[in-house]
Order: C-alpha cells, then sequence, then structure tokens
C-alpha cells in the first residue's frame, strides 16, 4: 500500500511512538487523523500542517472512536489504515509487601485500555476500510496493532499490563484470517523498551536495568526506530497476520 495522498489514523499521537509515526507519514506525503485523550494533539496536528489534523478521544469509547474514522473518511479518499499507538503501563504486584491483594478496578483498567480499546478501534477501522475500492493485490486497508515484549517475558508486577499485551497478540492471527476476504491486513508490533514519556510511569531502576539488559544496542529504542517498521508494514503487503519484536534482541528477566 501506499502512503502518499492516503489517509491514517493514528491513536496515541499526542505522545512517544503514536507522534513519531506521525510525523513519520507526514514526511512520506501522507494524511494523518491524531486521535488521543490528551487535549496536547491538537498542537502536535498544527506543527505538522495541512495534511494533519486532530480529533481528541477514547480509544474505549465507541462513539469517540467512530467520530475519528468519520474524520478520516472526510480527510482524503478514504481511511487507508490505523497505527493503533493509545495505551497505557501499569505496576502492581499480586500480593504488594504489606500482604494486600492488587487492586481489581486498576487491572482491569489496564485491560480496558489496551485491550478493548484496541478491539474498538480495530472494528470500526476495519468496518469503513471494508467499504474501500480494491487497490492492488484487492488491498482495502492495514492495521497495526502495538503489543509489548511484555506480552512473553512480563516481569514481576506487570500481571495486568503483560495480559492486555498478550490479548493484542492472540487477536493478531484471527483478524487477519477474517479480514482476508475484505483485503485487509493486520499486524502487531511488540516493541522492547523505548524512549518515550511512558517510561516515566515504570521504577527508574528498573527502566536503568532493562537498557543494560539489551543484547545490542545497549540502549533503549528511539521513537523514530518504531516509525520506521510501522512504514515498512504499511509499504510490504507481504506482511500480515504477524507479530514483530523490535527490541534490540532483549528478553526481559
Ligand atoms: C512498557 C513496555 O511495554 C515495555 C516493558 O514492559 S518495560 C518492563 C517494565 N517492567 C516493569 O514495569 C517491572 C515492574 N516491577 C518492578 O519494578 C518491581 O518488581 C516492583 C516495584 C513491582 C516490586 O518490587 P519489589 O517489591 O522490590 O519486588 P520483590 O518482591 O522484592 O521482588 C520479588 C522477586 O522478583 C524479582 N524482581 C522484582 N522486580 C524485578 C524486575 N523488574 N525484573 C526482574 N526481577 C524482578 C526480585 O529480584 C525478587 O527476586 P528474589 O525473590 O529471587 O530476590
Ligand atoms: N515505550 C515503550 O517502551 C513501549 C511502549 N509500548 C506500547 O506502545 C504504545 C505507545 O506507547 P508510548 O508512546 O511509549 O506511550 P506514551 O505514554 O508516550 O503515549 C501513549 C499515548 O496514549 C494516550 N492514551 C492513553 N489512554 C488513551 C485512551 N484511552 N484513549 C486515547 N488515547 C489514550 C496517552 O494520552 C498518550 O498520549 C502503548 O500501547 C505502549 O503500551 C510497548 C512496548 C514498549
Amino acid at each position: 500500500m501506499r502512503i502518499e495522498n492516503a489517509t491514517f489514523v493514528i491513536t496515541g499521537a499526542g505522545s512517544g511512538l503514536g507522534s513519531a509515526c506521525a510525523e513519520r507519514l507526514v514526511a512520506a506525503g501522507g494524511r494523518v487523523v491524531l486521535c488521543d485523550l490528551s487535549e496536547g494533539v491538537q498542537d502536535q496536528a498544527r506543527r505538522l500542517g495541512d495534511a494533519a489534523i486532530a480529533v481528541q478521544g477514547d480509544v474505549t469509547s465507541a462513539d469517540d472512536i467512530q467520530a475519528v474514522i468519520d474524520a478520516a473518511q472526510a480527510h482524503g479518499d478514504g481511511l487507508a489504515g490505523v497505527i493503533h499507538c493509545a495505551g497505557v503501563v501499569s505496576v502492581a504486584k499480586l500480593v504488594d509487601r504489606h500482604g494486600n491483594p492488587a487492586d481489581l478496578d486498576a487491572y482491569a483498567r489496564t485491560v480496558q485500555i489496551n485491550l478493548v480499546g484496541t478491539f474498538n478501534v480495530m472494528r470500526l477501522a476495519a468496518a469503513a476500510m471494508s467499504q474501500n475500492p480494491p487497490g492492488d493485490d484487492g488491498e482495502r486497508g492495514v492495521i497495526i496493532n502495538i503489543a509489548s515484549v511484555a506480552a512473553f517475558d512480563g516481569q514481576v508486577g506487570q500481571c495486568a499490563y503483560s495480559a492486555s499485551k498478550a490479548g493484542v497478540v492472540g487477536m493478531s492471527l484471527p483478524a487477519a484470517r477474517e479480514l482476508s476476504r475484505h483485503g485487509i491486513r493486520v499486524m502487531a508490533i511488540a516493541p522492547g523498551v523505548f524512549e518515550t514519556p511512558m517510561m516515566a510511569d515504570i521504577p527508574e531502576d528498573a527502566v536503568a536495568a532493562l537498557s543494560q539488559a539489551v543484547p545490542f544496542p545497549k540502549r533503549l529504542g528511539k521513537p523514530d526506530e518504531f516509525a520506521r517498521l510501522a512504514e515498512q508494514i504499511i509499504t510490504n503487503s507481504m506482511l500480515n497476520g504477524e507479530v514483530i519484536r523490535l527490541d534490540g534482541g532483549i528478553r526481559m528477566q
């Protein structure tokens, strides 16, 4: 699929990985609709110029995401793809050091945003893209979801986060299989540890240990390195139904 003059929704676009994807797609000649809960996303769209618009919204809300998709349909020639970066990280032990059990609402909130939110964005985007005229190879759209290496090697304190991301991994193949009849691809990226504002929510010593644990290169990933993989997934139509780890080889302890 080409990027030039095509329209993409990017969720979580007000920060980190989503913001880097927006910059890269606009540089490649694409149009973008930026969605984020935070109102800072409006400034991000202004910085990117006419190719970008922002629609503030919550990925867990059907109405908000339908409004984002509608805006994308009107911002060019229909919706070509989605990069779904909105998400939250959380840390809580099952039993804390005082012997208290983890908070159930906090667990449900992480799963609601990261997993149910992904399903919500995927279902509404797919319904819209299934109506696109077919392009090369009959392709009508592409969906890129964001999992995490924590889906596979979650650490102490990551039950909620790892479960939510493992759910994203689990949906990739059945979604790709189902949507193949509409010419829509579904991929997931499982990043290792990237230098974004999200890292501020993880204990500092855990982040320091993690960057040392990367075999090579021994550093956190840069958001544009993530955006470059998203760009490749959009333009390479043979990529489908797979989860790609982008992690410098880290296997978290
Ligand atoms: C955002 C992404 O998508 C990418 C990522 O996932 S980045 C990874 C993020 N990682 C995290 O968020 C980990 C968060 N967890 C922690 O920081 C801590 O485990 C915690 C703050 C939740 C608890 O700390 P604590 O109370 O000191 O843990 P404690 O109960 O003493 O440790 C239990 C055991 O687990 C080990 N452990 C604790 N934290 C660990 C960690 N982060 N990594 C590896 N082992 C850990 C301890 O060494 C200890 O092992 P031993 O009993 O053999 O000594
Ligand atoms: N930074 C990292 O090391 C890694 C990040 N990831 C995943 O990548 C994705 C992007 O993360 P980062 O850019 O690092 O985080 P970030 O915290 O910098 O950005 C996430 C954005 O999502 C938005 N958001 C949160 N909840 C939302 C909701 N309900 N509706 C709409 N927007 C919402 C936030 O406002 C924020 O702007 C997340 O899904 C995260 O779990 C995965 C592995 C590693």
